[in-house]
């Protein structure tokens, strides 16, 4: 019934204090307050209507994504939001846009990889929205492998000007976001050739439309790839092919904070790593890693409702059935994801203090910890997001063939973030480099050098020591090894940083204990998972292993009184899920019957084809029957 909580029981069974747990959620009152209000602004503005995307075909989707983004855009400027404010309303407003990408990576290109005077000249323009960039990058042939990329910049020292060109069909920009339809500039990574010298991928700023007409200017072949993987979902956002015939841009318009070329066509690198042109992937694998806490704990709050709604079987002389949150089952699957969810925001704060500390280190020129903050960004980056894609996929099996609908939210959730597995870098490529990482520093123990930092612990491994083993050779027989064991090491960094966090001053009755719940559901779940390796190494005897599972299906029941409460701590608003099995008042079935109806395929008791197909088919099957 409308207006009755029908999970007001299990929200009486808390055991501590939402609010407070909204607090540590949101990472502070004031985080949260700002979360508040603007979640509000967008839940109550039916501009920003989003129930009915995957009805829509797509140009009228794609139109719908411009005027919501312009309409956003707008509000930003009438209520004066902050940079903070408006980062929360296009969070709030959920839907991918060519908006993304302009402030998530062509902003911070020019930021971290553009000279003061280039910063001065473009970002005024960007942050004005008087020019929209996209990150150009990624080509037809070469994604993972950037160095591999075949767009060329040629520096023609008589015009003082490079040439853009696409040589081959291969080197097609492919994928940029916002490219497509919208982009009036990209930054645009391209081989740089002085003299006929290839001197690597650097990054140019190129215009690409007309800022009068919008038209592709000369030499500039773009549009939308296509398509993409499910209904709505992120095929709002206009991921395009670009081709360049000999595109002539300024020498200036080449982003020389890391390398120069003089007017005299000489080429400069300054003392810095060259994978400092890698600096935008970094800084948007560490924002996704917080992300992934957002998508993750969206798809928990969904199942966790819905789990305490739903009974089935085991009624008691015609009492209720039992809620399928109360299966051990259920349990086991669902509440490693609660912790997970929490497990990822916190590493996701960490993560963000890692990036700004190496961000204040480079500008001192003291480039020691970039090599961690290189490991840990796309380690992380890669556990998190396909740990998050795998758990919307379960949360959505939690809840049976209703998980099924578009209108429980999870469907959607999932074909938006699944791509998070691959852009910013192939998850499996991403551990890799992670391996090569623990590689180097396995080699570099050997000749006593103490690790520190996040592979400290890998100081204590004397064996290796001993070994003097070529860690060089094999790494490729042995990288899906490697690749477990770069798991295992980013796995080690979320448990350390969760912990960590609990021994933070945590205000609330009963927050702390709750937390303290979930880390050991999270350690003993990956534990449980893995517990062969630490059966086969003798780390653990099969006792212990015993004795683990069962502690943490103890921690199941001490989670289990207090599940509702700790996804209502997340603060979502109806609007935000979307999802009628994730209600807040848990009043599913009337809904889900009610928006059943509101479906354009019962918008007639008939259906459009009856008379062309079905009717001859059954006039044809009772002639037949007469015969
Ligand atoms: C659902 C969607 C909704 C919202 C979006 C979701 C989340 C976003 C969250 C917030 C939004 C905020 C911002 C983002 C905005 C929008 C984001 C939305 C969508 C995302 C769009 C995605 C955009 C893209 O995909 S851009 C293209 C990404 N491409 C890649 O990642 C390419 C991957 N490949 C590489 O990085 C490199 O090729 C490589 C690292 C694999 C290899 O490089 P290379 O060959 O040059 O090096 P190696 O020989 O391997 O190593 C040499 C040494 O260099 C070191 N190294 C390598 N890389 C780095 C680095 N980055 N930093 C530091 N050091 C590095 C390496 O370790 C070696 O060192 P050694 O000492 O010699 O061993
Ligand atoms: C939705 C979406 C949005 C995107 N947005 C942008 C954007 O805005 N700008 C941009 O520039 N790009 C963008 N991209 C492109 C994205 O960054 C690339 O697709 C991504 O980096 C993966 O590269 P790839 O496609 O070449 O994969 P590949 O490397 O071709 O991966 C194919 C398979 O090969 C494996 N593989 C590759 N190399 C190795 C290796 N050395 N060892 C073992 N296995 C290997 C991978 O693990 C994978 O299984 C986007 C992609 C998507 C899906």
């Amino acid at each position: 019934m409308e207006g009755v909580d029908h999970l007001a029981d299990e929200r009486k069974k808390a055991e501590f204090n939402v609010e407070a747990m909204k607090i540590v959620w949101a990472g502070s009152q004031h985080n949260l307050e700002v979360s508040n209000r603007i979640s509000k602004l967008v839940a109550d503005d039916p501009a920003f209507r989003k129930d009915d995307r995957t009805m829509l075909p797509r140009k009228e989707l794609f139109k719908n994504t411009l005027r919501k983004a312009a309409y956003a855009w707008k509000r930003i400027n009438e209520l004066r939001l902050s940079e903070e404010e408006a980062s929360k309303l296009r969070f709030y407003v959920d839907e991918t846009a060519y908006t993304d990408l302009h402030w998530g990576m062509f902003i911070p290109a020019i930021k971290g990889q553009g000279t003061d005077e280039q910063q001065r000249k473009w970002l005024p323009l960007a942050y004005k929205m008087q020019i929209i960039g996209c990150y150009a990058q990624t080509e037809l042939g070469h994604g993972s492998n950037v160095q591999g990329l075949e767009t060329t910049a040629t520096f023609d020292p008589h015009t003082d000007e490079f040439v853009i060109h696409s040589p081959t069909l291969t080197s097609s920009k492919w994928w940029p976001g916002g490219l497509g339809k919208v982009s009036t500039h990209a930054v645009t990574y391209a081989r740089l050739i002085i003299d006929g010298k290839d001197h690597g991928v650097h990054g140019f700023i190129v215009q690409l439309r007309s800022l009068e007409d919008h038209r592709p200017l000369p030499g500039i072949t773009v549009g939308d790839i296509g398509m993409k993987f499910g209904n709505g979902a992120y095929n709002t956002m206009d991921n395009g092919v670009l081709r360049f015939d000999h595109v002539r841009i300024p020498r200036n318009q080449m982003l020389m904070k890391v390398s120069q070329v003089t007017r005299e066509g000489k080429y400069k690198q300054s003392d810095v790593p060259r994978q400092l042109v890698y600096g935008t992937m970094v800084y948007v694998r560490q924002r996704i890693v917080a992300d992934a806490s957002c998508y993750l704990s969206r798809a928990v709050c969904i199942a966790t409702r819905y789990s305490a709604v739903r009974r089935q079987f085991g009624s008691q002389n015609g009492g209720p059935e039992t809620q399928v949150i109360d299966y051990k089952t259920q349990q086991s699957r669902l509440f490693p994801l609660l912790a997970s969810a929490y497990a990822f925001r916190f590493v996701g704060e960490w993560l963000e203090w890692l990036y700004t500390d190496v961000m204040q280190r480079l500008q001192a020129n003291d480039f020691s910890t970039l090599p961690e903050a290189h490991a840990c960004t796309a380690g992380l980056k890669s556990l998190t997001t396909s740990v998050t894609a795998d758990g919307i996929e379960e949360c959505r099996k939690l809840c049976g063939g209703h998980g099924y609908l578009c209108t429980s939210g999870l469907p959607e959730l999932f074909a938006v973030y699944v791509p998070a597995c691959t852009y910013e870098g192939d998850n499996i490529v991403l551990l890799l480099q992670v391996a090569r990482f623990l590689m180097k520093t396995v080699s570099q123990i050997g000749t006593g050098k103490q690790p520190v930092g996040t592979i400290a612990y890998m100081g204590r491994i004397e064996h290796l020591m001993q070994c003097r083993c070529n860690v060089q050779r094999g790494f490729a027989e042995l990288s899906a090894d490697l690749v477990e064991a770069a798991v295992a090491h980013c796995q080690l960094i979320v448990v350390s940083k969760f912990i960590e966090k609990l021994q933070q001053d945590i205000p609330g009755e009963g927050v702390k204990q709750q937390l303290e719940a979930l880390c050991g559901i999270y350690y003993l779940s990956l534990l449980h998972k893995h517990q062969g390796d630490f059966l086969a190494t003798s780390y653990l005897t099969p006792k212990q292993s015993a004795l683990a599972n069962d502690q943490l299906r103890a921690l199941y029941s001490k989670v289990r009184p207090n599940a509702i409460a700790l996804v209502d701590a997340f603060n979502y608003s109806d609007h935000f899920l979307s999802s009628i099995l994730g209600r807040y008042d848990g009043n599913v079935y009337p809904k889900l019957y009610e928006a059943a109806w509101k479906d354009p395929l019962n918008e007639s008791v008939v259906p459009d084809g009856y008379h062309e197909y079905v009717r001859p088919l059954l006039k044809q099957q009772l002639h037949t029957a007469r015969l």
